[in-house]
């Protein structure tokens, strides 16, 4: 039975992870078309964008692991079937990153790779760079067990987080230089409990369940608004804001997969809207998080807002 070492492919994903953030900076510096398309589905979103930096930095991931690792290593990307991409898109991932951690072989039957090469398209396209991502999570018997999050327009070579429960925490850098061997991680404390008032993160896209479970400005919640999940999650982890709260069916696993790994690693828990936890399943009918997403640290947080969820669910349906 083919397994792979958990450990060195997430090192395979960290070097990837700014490989593919340097093409997206690239992307922005030649000024070039961005060659965007629109993929939402109707009546779901009226704008769900691609560009070529989606593309590229999908390929540049998606070509270096098939070309190390083969077909076996099962690979979910946001982007779907592309094109292979020219020379200049493949490198041979550095799986020695990580050596400090212990190894772990794990069945590749039950191990899948989620990629969303761009998360905050939108964003992206608006030029709020800093809320732009390249997550790649790793999953392992339908749960999430490690993460890459890279924001390749925080520093000159970008800003680097990994971690999940496989590695016992989540670690940053600013990376100083596009030559791995020169990484410096340094662990990312848990953030002191918050006080009153809890600040959620949400979407700029607005959403009226989630207002209602906000409540009527009566001072319990406070709000804090960006527009990609990818970072929205890690400011959970940050201490930037208590919960990451969704409740319409916009996100899939590839931008909750990363976030989730490293708030489970950090004592919290990622669920839907009603606190239960998703399978991480292969097939696409699995994909999609048709209840919504809440993602905090808080657990007594969780419990509260998943029973209201519940009896609003139970208000409309009667
Ligand atoms: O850019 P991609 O990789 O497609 O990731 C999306 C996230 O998955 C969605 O959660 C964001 O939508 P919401 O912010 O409406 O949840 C979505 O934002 P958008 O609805 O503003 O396009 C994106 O951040
Ligand atoms: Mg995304």
């Amino acid at each position: 039975m083919t397994s792979f070492d958990a450990i060195e492919v997430v090192s395979a994903c960290l070097h990837l992870s700014a490989f593919a953030g340097a093409v997206i900076r690239d992307v922005v510096a030649s000024g070039q078309d961005l060659d965007t398309i629109n993929k939402a589905d109707v009546g779901i979103a009226h704008f769900d964008p691609q560009t070529v930096a989606d593309r590229r930095s999908q390929q540049r991931i998606v070509a270096s692991l098939r070309r190390h690792y083969g077909e076996s290593l099962q690979i979910v990307g946001e982007e779907g079937h592309l094109e292979p991409p020219a020379a200049v898109d493949i490198t041979t991932p550095n799986t020695a990153l990580l050596r400090h951690h212990t190894s772990q072989q794990l069945s590749a039957t039950d191990l899948i790779v989620w990629i969303d090469p761009l998360d905050g398209t939108r964003k992206f396209t608006e030029k709020a760079y800093d809320q732009v991502s390249v997550l790649i999570g790793l999953s392992y018997q339908g749960r999430p067990i490690a993460g890459v999050m890279h924001l390749p327009f925080v520093g000159t070579f970008g800003t680097t987080y990994y971690g999940g429960p496989l590695l016992d925490g989540v670690f940053m850098s600013t990376l100083p230089s596009a030559e791995p061997a020169q990484w410096q991680f340094a662990p990312v404390p848990v953030p002191p409990t918050p006080s009153a008032p809890q600040r959620w993160g949400i979407s700029e896209t607005r959403c009226a369940y989630i207002e209602s479970l906000l409540g009527e400005d009566d001072g319990r919640y406070g709000r804090w608004e960006k527009g990609a999940t990818g970072i929205l999650m890690l400011d959970v982890v940050r201490g930037h804001c208590d919960a990451y709260a969704r409740w319409i069916p916009r996100t899939k696993k590839w931008d909750i997969c990363v976030g989730e790994a490293f708030i489970v690693a950090l004592g919290g828990a990622v669920t839907d809207i009603f606190g239960e936890s998703y399978e991480y399943g292969y097939d696409e009918t699995q994909h999609g998080n048709a209840t919504g997403v809440f993602a905090t640290l808080d657990r007594e947080l969780l419990a509260t807002v998943a029973s209201a969820a519940r009896a609003l669910r139970s208000a409309h349906k009667a």
